[in-house]
């Protein structure tokens, strides 16, 4: 609803005080600054002008020490706020060119009157202490996000508010001037949201806090229990909910989390520079980033090459005739399932019984303790029950075995030779410590120094021995894991019940030449690391508080257990869309019991989204009719071209097309159009036929950041972003029928924003053909 022209110009000189105040604030906020930054200069210049240095006693260095500490605080204090400063003037500066993107004039039951707040990315009060404007992520401000205009109510820190809403508006404004202005009768009006969904992609995805849907307040706001699981159709907003429930969660918590105690797991590096500008432009630092793969590379980058999962897809997808292709696809299926994690828990019992193996202590080639005493010592009756507890007491028996054995050898040959090449100032240390006996003076000096410096030798060699007994080196995780491959039977007896696929003996067979070849493929990788830490020590990380797992439907069912385990302080919020799974696992997101188990029932909340906002409608209905129960995704009403299959005869033909759907989209004002191939392969031959005739830019694991332009990239790596136009390679017959193709090419196809136009060699996928919505246009190639 349009507002009359006085009610602009009102709104219109409220922005210009407003604007002035921010103005003057970053002023002084700028002068401030400047005085901090020099003496931040200052102090880094005159660092050790400040402390004394004074290394003759001990008290001297310990004077000396307290004195640098106490400059080195006071010089991070100076540069704390230097930076609090420049963050907050950087908000100032994006208040003064938008200061609010919303009002709602709101009056509580019992008020005398009604209070318009005005709502922007950060709060701003004017010098009496007065808001004039409100952080989106205050509590008020979910009226403008949750109701209409009428009775309503919201949750404050002090309980429920009850009271009125008599008008909420909503606001575009740039350089300090109202560019669109709308009074809202529906949740957030669709004008607004109309006017934004219409631009252009942009390399770095955009924060949506001016037109947060009610739905997706719910996920930015939920504030219960340890896992949130979002369920929403392509485009529903799952990412863009999760990054403003970040700042949500920052801006609530401000006193006791920062975004470092916050983690998203990303499915690809390029996603993580995609959506590395949200947060800042919010005003908030960035969470940390990572994908699953740079996790565990990680932790067994130093064992094994670990297989990327884009590896593991493009073998999936491009090596369909290899023999062992059906072997490998259901130890995939296998290895994610909880089914295997149960059988090694098993196995741990097992291991408590028999069949532990471990490697010898050793100092160089010289055998401390044996891997069979160690077995024998681990076997003793009397040992403690339980995994952890048995292994701290090897590990306390191991170091006792080698204190043992330095008494027995500091009088060695080899020990003696060793002291003789130490340095003068060991020599020094030792007579340092031999004077401070009470007995020095005697005439055991010369054999009691000896003694010191031979034990100075055995320290340091034995140094690292200790160090890796303290990590439970002494267990040997790869031939444990082997173990459970090497005779196919064996696996059979801990896997109980739930049995074991039919194709084991060939994963048996497959998983050891890998792991001969010192390679672990990325469906071993969570469950050795699972096994190694059962057997060596379980690494926790209890920083991390909120954990954001995005695309998580292409997270096996272990994966998720794993990480559970690993952040047990955590909070866990997994948004994914089924229909979007790309993973040979199968999908943990599929199997609602595994899910809710994971924390149980009690812990769990499901959140579904619907509506899809990416995609104009016409897209949004093709694309819908491509997956089961496809029609309960609900288009946004914004309408453009209907989408366009082509049918080529040959690749030439293919690739004409193809260039003239690129000039056709540039035409109609496409900045962002990404060819999409199925596969890696595919995408390279596809760039050295029409890369250098179009200027497009090839795009692989290894390509940091979007750029602008034409792109031509795999299907997996245009996952969770989105371009103005998209250009599906090839989505014939022969390419997508399998049921895996299926959610692919849905995958692929749900990237459009504004154009969708897919090329096929030959007769289209069934995925297309067979779909209920018609309207798209099919055409032969050159028609
Ligand atoms: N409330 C909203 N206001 C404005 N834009 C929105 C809103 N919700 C979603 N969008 C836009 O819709 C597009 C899709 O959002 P997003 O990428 O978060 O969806 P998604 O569910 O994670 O998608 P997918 O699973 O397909 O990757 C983005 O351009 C986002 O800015």
């Amino acid at each position: 609803m349009s507002v009359p022209e006085q009610e602009w110009q009102w709104e219109q000189r409220r922005v210009d005080d407003v604007v002035g105040q921010i103005r003057r604030r970053a002023a002084e906020l700028e002068a401030q600054i400047g005085d901090v930054r020099a003496d931040v200069v200052e102090l880094r210049r005159n660092f050790w002008d400040e402390v004394t240095i004074n290394l003759s006693s001990l008290d001297d260095l310990v004077e000396t020490h307290f004195s640098i500490r106490q400059q080195a605080e006071v010089l991070a204090d100076r540069e704390r706020m230097h930076q609090q400063g420049a963050r907050e003037l950087k908000t100032l500066r994006k208040l003064a060119d938008s200061p609010y993107f919303g009002r709602i004039d709101f009056q509580e039951n019992g008020s005398p009157r009604p209070e318009s707040i005005y709502i922007g990315i950060a709060s701003f009060k004017a010098d009496d202490d007065t808001f004039l404007i409100y952080d989106w992520r205050a509590p008020i401000a979910s009226l403008y996000y949750d109701h209409t205009p009428g009775p309503v109510s919201y949750e404050a820190p002090a309980g429920t508010m009850e009271g009125t809403m008599s008008l909420k508006r909503q606001f575009v404004i740039h350089d300090g001037t109202i560019r669109l202005m709308f009074d809202a009768s529906v949740t957030i009006g669709d004008e607004l949201l109309m006017e934004v969904l219409s631009r252009h992609a942009d390399v770095h995805m955009r924060n949506i806090v001016a037109t947060i849907q009610k739905e997706q307040n719910r996920i930015i706001r939920h504030d219960r229990g340890r896992l949130l699981v979002v369920q929403g159709a392509a485009g529903s907003g799952k990412t863009s909910a999760a990054l403003q429930r970040v700042a949500y969660l920052l801006y609530k918590y401000r006193k006791t989390l920062t975004a470092d105690e916050m983690l998203l797991f990303s499915p690809n590096p390029l996603f993580s520079s995609y959506v590395s500008t949200v947060l800042p432009e919010l005003g908030e630092e960035n969470m940390r980033q990572a994908t699953f793969h740079e996790y565990l590379v990680h932790r067994l980058g130093r064992l094994f090459e670990v297989e990327n999962p884009f590896d593991q897809l493009e073998y999936v997808l491009t090596q369909s005739g290899a023999p062992e292709h059906a072997v490998r696809l259901a130890a995939i299926r296998y290895k994610g399932s909880t089914a295997f994690l149960r059988l090694i828990r098993a196995y741990q019992e097992f291991l408590l019984l028999q069949g532990m193996q471990f490697r010898p202590v050793r100092l160089e080639d010289r055998v401390i303790v044996s891997a069979e005493e160690i077995k024998r010592q681990f076997y003793q009756p009397g040992a403690p029950r339980r995994m952890p507890e048995r292994l701290e007491w090897l590990r306390d028996w191991l170091l006792k075995q080698v204190s043992a054995f330095a008494e027995r050898e500091w009088q060695a040959e080899w020990v003696e030779r060793e002291v003789e090449a130490l340095d003068p100032a060991d020599y020094r240390k030792a007579y340092q410590q031999m004077r401070q006996s009470p007995f020095a003076g005697d005439a055991d000096d010369y054999d009691r120094q000896r003694e010191i410096l031979a034990r100075m030798v055995l320290r340091r060699y034995l140094r690292p021995v200790r160090a890796r007994i303290k990590r439970f080196q002494f267990v040997n995780p790869t031939a444990l894991y082997r173990r459970l491959f090497q005779d196919p039977s064996f696996a059979k007896r801990l896997a109980g019940a739930d049995g074991l696929p039919a194709e084991w003996p060939e994963i048996c067979e497959l998983t050891l030449k890998y792991l001969d070849q010192r390679t672990l493929p990325y469906e071993d990788a969570t469950p050795y690391l699972y096994l190694k830490e059962l057997v060596q020590g379980v690494h926790m990380n209890t920083t991390v508080r909120h954990v954001l797992v995005d695309e998580a439907q292409d997270y096996s069912p272990f994966q998720l257990e794993f990480l559970k385990r690993l952040f047990p302080r955590a909070r866990m919020t997994l948004l994914g869309d089924l229909n979007q799974t790309i993973s040979p696992y199968g999908g943990a997101l599929g199997n609602q019991e595994d899910l809710l188990q994971l924390y149980g029932p009690q812990e769990t909340d499901v959140i579904r989204l619907t509506r899809s906002y990416r995609s104009t409608r016409e897209i949004v209905e093709f694309t819908r009719g491509m997956v089961p129960g496809g029609e309960a995704i609900v288009p946004f009403e914004r309408t453009g071209d209907r989408p366009q299959v082509v049918q080529a005869r040959d690749r030439t033909s293919l690739h004409r097309g193809i260039v003239e759907a690129v000039e056709h989209l540039k035409r109609c004002g496409c900045q962002s159009i990404a060819i999409i191939c199925k596969t890696a392969a595919e995408s390279r031959e596809a760039h050295e036929a029409l890369g250098p005739g179009l200027g497009a830019t090839l795009v692989d694991a290894f390509t940091p950041e979007f750029a602008p332009g034409i792109l031509i990239l795999p299907s997996y790596l245009a996952k969770g972003v989105e371009f103005d136009g998209v250009v599906v390679y090839d989505a014939s017959e022969d390419a997508y029928h399998t049921e895996g193709d299926r959610y692919l090419l849905y995958t692929v196809c749900t990237r459009a924003m504004h154009h969708l136009w897919i090329g096929c060699l030959g007769t289209p996928s069934r995925f297309i053909l067979d779909q209920p919505d018609t309207t798209y246009r099919l055409r032969q190639a050159g028609e």
